[in-house]
């Protein structure tokens, strides 16, 4: 079974996405963290990021170490632990840079799809970011466009950081600017063919957890339903 994810920034693809890999034995892929990953080592290495050529032949370099255990969030690029060095402020700001460009995702597109073949003897596997259902698995049983609205994504996302570590202006453009940017490369704002749109504005990411649970049972047992 492989379960798509899709939505904008702070919607909760993560928090669900680990949730119901967890709640079903699966495993689960962050593919955002592997955009993170080859912006962090763009920036280790000082490349300037709008050389397009040059950044794209970093994503083919690096070697990434992407764990797929819902429970155990662990991402190395060529042999160093950036699990959190990933998600700072600074690779937050410069990772549209990295996901817009079109030879770096065709590049991680081919690692994220091997990634999900590796994962279907083990039962299968839940992968969020924004453009799973519409290029990168397309056959999943079950697609997911996981939204909520802006104002709930920009709370949920300052209430993750500390007291004062973005200004207003840095957490909106965290969010907003960042999905305007990363929405001129994948479609992840109208629900695309056989997907399911829920939005998380005023449910529990408990309750949203339930209801992809729910459908994952459903997308399991439709084709037996169809045999019999
Ligand atoms: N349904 C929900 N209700 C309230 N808070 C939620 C809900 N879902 C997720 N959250 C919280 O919102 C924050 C953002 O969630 P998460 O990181 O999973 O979003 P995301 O869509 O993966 O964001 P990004 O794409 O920017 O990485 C987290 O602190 C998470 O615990
Ligand atoms: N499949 C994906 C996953 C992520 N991105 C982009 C979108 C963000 O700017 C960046 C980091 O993602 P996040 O960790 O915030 O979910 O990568 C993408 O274009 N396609």
């Amino acid at each position: 079974m492989i379960i798509a994810v899709d939505g904008p920034s702070g919607s909760g693809k993560s928090s669900t996405a680990r949730g119901v890999a967890t709640r079903l034995g699966l495993r689960y892929l962050d593919t955002g963290a592997m955009y993170r990953a080859v912006t962090w080592s763009a920036l280790e290495h000082n490349l300037d990021l709008d050389d397009t050529e040059v950044v794209a032949e970093r994503a083919r370099a690096v070697e990434l170490g992407i764990s797929t255990d819902a429970q155990h969030a662990h991402f190395t690029a060529d042999g160093i632990d950036v699990t959190e060095a990933i998600r700072d402020p600074r690779i937050s700001a410069s990772v549209s840079k990295i996901a817009t460009n079109l030879d770096v995702r065709k590049e991680l597109i081919s690692r994220q799809r091997a990634i999900i073949d590796d994962a279907q003897p083990t039962g299968g596997i839940v992968v969020e970011g924004r453009d799973i259902a519409t290029v990168v698995a397309t056959d999943a049983e079950l697609k997911v466009l996981l939204t909520a609205d802006t104002d709930a994504r920009l709370a949920r996302r300052k209430a993750e950081l500390a007291e004062g570590a973005v200004t207003a202006e840095q957490l909106r453009d965290q969010i907003v600017r960042r999905d305007a940017d990363d929405a001129t490369v994948s479609q992840f704002q109208v629900a695309s063919d056989g997907a399911v749109t829920i939005d998380s504005t005023h449910l529990s990411l408990e309750e949203v957890i339930d209801v992809i649970c729910r459908l994952a049972k459903e997308a399991e047992a439709a084709p037996r339903d169809r045999e019999s």
